[in-house]
């Protein structure tokens, strides 16, 4: 099992690209399921969960093609599809429940795996099951599967108003994929406005869909008969990219992040400007200095949907503040377990202490190196972080989870003076 090694201590300096965002590009790649014709992404990151869905779609019957290094893949659904994702491959993937619209809109049927229990949380896709029955599917669960098809001699979804009773990012982005094949017009009210649901609307409008209202909580769409192929480029990762502005912030130094979005990480970088960090944001370039932890504020924020402070960037800020001066505290909003990197900072130091949905953290002067091991996605990137910064040696185990989401992360740290390894 992979394992990172890092010495902490160096100070970042270079430029990097940042990669296509993970949660814009697996609900893309189900969207081509919504056509017979030939489907280009773009940007496309190499991620583990793109492998993976990437699998799932070819054991339907998708074709894939991957060309060129700068992440180019082409998907076509022309043949004989089988509407079926099994456990085996959705257990590790939560993002696989995304077929379930696509597939029911377009084949009428579909038999798709409840998505694995994960570490952040219970994670439920009832919304997305109330929102497909809303528009006509009969959907039953058994044997740990969603069932779904279409009533007898009924050959589209039908529009309808959906309320979802939270704002769900990929709730939004399997009924929206659904209607745009539906009979008539469906309203997504409560819609989620992260800036990957608006990446997939705008596919989704190349490829023929009538859709407004996308990146506001109203999402309105005229369904149509059939949509065509289209070629897209993946929106980059703000998620990546806010990582980085962390990494940097905690180490000192100084960086450039080519084909970023600042626009997308306003809450973020807010809060690293009030830390006490330089972030400029000019065209698709975010750069970022920083005099190092030690002489940075720590900042209390609380995670919100977009554009609120995002959740997935709760971990890495959380290290930041570890090391930087005074008392911060953590409010988590999102997921209720979402504090599993925790235990593991502690290990290399960090004082920190949960209440419920609240970690109090502590700034102190220094951490120290150590074994750690990696839970989920973003607590693997906030050991990273920490490890950075700590005296002598971390190691990271468990690091699949961050080959889940990052684009050769150690890569891109290694090129802005990082002294970290991959042990294999
Ligand atoms: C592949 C992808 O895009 N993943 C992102 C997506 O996950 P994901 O789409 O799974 O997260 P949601 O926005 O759906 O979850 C938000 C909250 O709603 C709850 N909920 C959701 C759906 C449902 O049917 N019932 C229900 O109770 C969840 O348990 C959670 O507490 O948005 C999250 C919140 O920004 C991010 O952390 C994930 O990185
Ligand atoms: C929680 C995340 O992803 P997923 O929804 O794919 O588990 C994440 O990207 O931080």
């Amino acid at each position: 099992m992979d394992q990172l090694r890092i010495r902490g201590g160096s100070r970042l300096h270079g430029e990097i690209t940042v990669s296509g965002a993970k949660n814009a590009a697996l609900p893309e790649l189900c969207a081509a399921l919504l056509t017979d014709q030939p489907v280009m992404l773009r940007n496309v990151p190499r991620l583990r969960d793109v492998a993976t869905m990437r699998k799932l779609l070819e054991n339907m019957g998708v074709q894939t093609q991957a060309h060129g290094e700068r992440g180019g893949l082409t998907l076509h659904a022309a043949g004989p599809i089988e509407p079926l994702a099994p456990y085996d491959l959705v257990k590790t993937m939560r993002a696989s429940v995304l077929v379930l619209g696509p597939l029911l809109a377009r084949f009428g049927q579909a038999k798709v795996s409840l998505p694995g229990g994960c570490a952040i949380g219970s994670r439920p896709v009832d919304q997305h099951i109330k929102g497909l029955q809303a528009m006509g599917a009969d959907i039953v669960v058994e044997h740990g599967y969603m069932v779904a098809r279409l009533p007898q001699g009924q050959r589209r979804l039908k529009g309808a108003r959906i309320t979802t009773d939270m704002i769900t990012v990929t709730g939004t982005e399997n009924l929206l994929m659904a209607a745009t094949l539906a009979e008539g017009e469906t309203i997504l009210e409560n819609a989620a406005q992260e800036p990957e649901v608006t990446d997939l609307a705008e596919m989704l409008i190349k490829m023929g869909a009538n859709i407004e209202g996308h990146g506001s909580s109203r999402i309105r769409i005229q369904g149509v008969e059939r949509l065509d192929g289209c070629d897209h480029a993946v929106v980059s990762d703000r998620i990546e990219a806010g990582t980085f502005l962390c990494a940097v912030a905690a180490t000192g130094g100084e960086a450039v992040l080519r084909h970023a979005r600042g626009d997308h990480l306003d809450a973020v970088i807010d809060k690293l400007r009030d830390a006490g960090v330089a972030v400029e944001v000019r065209g698709d370039a975010v750069r970022v200095a920083s005099p190092g932890a030690a002489q940075l504020k720590a900042q209390s924020f609380r995670t919100t949907e977009y554009p609120g402070f995002p959740t997935d960037m709760q971990a890495q800020f959380m290290a930041l503040n570890c090391v930087a001066q005074g008392a911060s505290s953590v409010t988590e909003t999102i997921f209720e377990n979402r504090f599993m990197h925790v235990q593991e900072l502690q290990r290399l130091g960090a004082k920190i202490h949960i209440d419920g949905r609240v970690a109090l953290v502590e700034g102190v002067p220094r951490l120290s190196g150590a074994t750690v091991m990696a839970t989920d996605l973003r607590a693997s990137a906030s050991l990273v972080i920490a490890g950075l910064v700590a005296e002598g040696e971390t190691v990271v185990d468990r690091i699949y989870h961050l080959d889940r989401g990052y684009d050769q992360m150690e890569v891109k740290l290694r090129a802005l003076g990082a002294d970290i390894e991959r042990l294999s």
